[in-house]
């Protein structure tokens, strides 16, 4: 099953026979990747298919068992593929964290790729550093200052910077094979528009443009084809205007998905307040109020900046709140901290949850239970079969991927270490849960899962704050929904509406605070 670019002169590279295992773990087995100059071509596959893998091995950062990689004349050994070789057959990368430093300038964050100007003693020359770094920016059309910092930037200005910067040694009438993992993952539909716009410029330049994603709406809009792999195996490449969704979805989990997740029953509109904020305001908050019941789910809908992170911690106590009241269960709390919101049943799952929750050497067991010793202490004695009897029910509630529960969490794939860091909140029943970003990194069937559990966590009494930029989620399983927009509540939606319409009310919004 295979769409094939139009002529061999367009034809990029092509990978076959790709193999790699891990253990008893078959990561990728005969993988096969043809890529065309001058297209988008998106990679999907479930957590743990084998993505990253394929990723690390065209990078030469990983050696492949077996597989080998031909592009115009050349063919290239992928059981010996180094980074330098990866560069000469004309891959560049932008990772998911883009690798932005926020606190260098935007000439230094370009100069970090090895291109500073330097003179015969090796020391940098800024004034030409500086002119080159703004050559680069106007090519890349990113209208900025190279002195100002990183971190004055938008996010989608830093998507363009990193991809500047894998590009900048690329002759502007040159190509590249640019791969990008994830790189919408953390943005709001419009401005992983604006990405998938600039995407489409590189492509039209005549660059073959790897997109990685589990957005598939956004594969099938943004993607002239698209490759599925499934538990290592090549399942199809196919153009992307014949692909629809369930189409898609097919191939990606081998079977159909049914979205029945919805919100659970009306919250009792009666029963106390567990949460309530007064007149909040700090950081990018100018004054938020909202009322949380039992078994709530309220949703929060914004744009980047909005201050829908900081929202969440400041309730978490990370933040400090400047003015106004945070009211657990009609006891106002005073300066809040982490240790007595915890105290008080309030759970928090950050966006970025490998480097906030992982302990990176230990087991998937050790991570899932960390913080919850006590159930598991007797008699000052760990109980192990205790433990390792609820970690294996909860891998599987959870659906995560891993042979063994005694594997240390960094190899299992970033999807399925996310599962884990949400299980381990999920399965502690808090009073309060705050979720910001829960399905990022997660594929389509798995984010069933982790809605379903949200759904049921909330049936069983738990409040819900449930910040995503995947409005069709957030209409789906919240309550109501809240428009945050420039630090305060601009609207509220009651459950039932789209997320086009959520869509529009966001922008209107935004609009309107201009
Ligand atoms: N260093 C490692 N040691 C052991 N197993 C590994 C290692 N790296 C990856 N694996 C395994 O290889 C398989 C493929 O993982 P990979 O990270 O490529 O998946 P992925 O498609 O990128 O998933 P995700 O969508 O979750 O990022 C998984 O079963 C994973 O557990």
């Amino acid at each position: 099953m295979s769409a094939m670019p139009a002529d061999d002169a367009r034809t990029a590279i092509v990978v076959r026979g790709l193999s790699k295992s891990f253990g008893s773990t078959q990561a990728l087995d005969g993988v096969r990747l043809e890529l065309a100059w001058g297209e988008i071509h998106g990679l999907v596959g479930g957590n743990g298919s084998g993505k990253s893998t394929l990723i690390k091995i065209l990078a030469g950062v990983l050696e492949a068992d077996a597989g080998e990689l031909t592009t115009d004349g050349s063919t290239w050994d992928l059981t010996r593929h180094t980074p330098a070789e990866s560069a000469r057959a004309g891959f560049r990368f932008v990772h998911q964290d883009l690798g932005v430093v926020p606190v260098l300038s935007v000439g230094d964050n370009l100069g970090l790729g090895g291109h500073f100007v330097r003179g015969p003693l090796g020391t940098i020359r800024s004034r030409r550093s500086r002119r080159r770094a703004a050559e680069v920016l106007r090519r890349f059309d990113l209208d900025v200052d190279p002195r100002v910092t990183a971190a004055s930037l938008s996010t989608p200005q830093r998507a363009l910077l990193a991809i500047a910067r894998a590009l900048q040694d690329v002759d502007e009438s040159g190509r590249a094979i640019l791969v990008l993992d994830e790189p919408t993952a953390a943005l709001p539909a419009e401005e992983a528009s604006e990405l998938l716009r600039t995407l489409r410029r590189l492509a039209e330049a005549g660059h073959s443009v790897v997109l990685v994603t589990h957005r598939l709406d956004e594969v099938r809009r943004a993607a002239d084809r698209v490759t599925c792999i499934r538990d290592g195996r090549h399942v199809g490449t196919l153009d992307a205007a014949d692909l629809s969704e369930a189409r898609l979805v097919e191939l990606i989990l081998g079977g159909k998905l049914e979205r029945t997740v919805t919100a659970a029953g009306p919250a009792d509109a009666s029963a106390a307040p567990v949460l309530e904020l007064r007149h909040v305001a700090g950081g990018p908050l100018r004054d938020v109020s909202l009322t949380l019941r039992p078994g709530e789910i309220v949703g929060i809908a914004g744009l980047l900046g909005s201050g829908r992170t900081e929202l969440m911690e400041m309730i978490y106590g990370a933040r400090r709140i400047e003015r106004g009241d945070l009211v657990v269960r009609g006891t106002a709390v005073r300066s809040p901290s982490t240790s007595a919101m915890t105290r008080r049943g309030v759970a928090f799952v950050p966006e970025d949850r490998i480097a906030a929750g992982i302990f990176p050497q230990e087991s998937v067991a050790t991570n899932m239970t960390a913080g919850q010793s006590g159930r598991y202490f007797a008699k000052l004695r760990l109980r192990t079969g205790l433990l390792l009897r609820d970690v294996a029910r909860d891998v599987s509630t959870y659906a995560v991927r891993t042979s063994s529960v005694h594997l240390p969490i960094n190899a299992l794939s970033g999807g399925n270490q996310q599962k884990v860091v949400l299980g381990r909140w999920l399965r502690t029943s808090p009073t309060v849960l705050l979720l910001d970003e829960p399905t990022q990194g997660i594929d389509v069937g798995s984010r069933e899962t982790v809605l379903g559990l949200v759904s049921e966590a909330s049936r069983a009494g738990t409040a819900v704050i449930l910040v995503s930029s995947e409005f069709e989620e957030l209409t789906r399983i919240s309550h109501r929904v809240l428009v945050l927009c420039d630090g305060r509540i601009a609207d509220e939606h009651p459950h039932g509406m789209t997320s086009h319409d959520l869509l529009e009310s966001v922008l209107e919004k935004q609009r309107a605070t201009r």
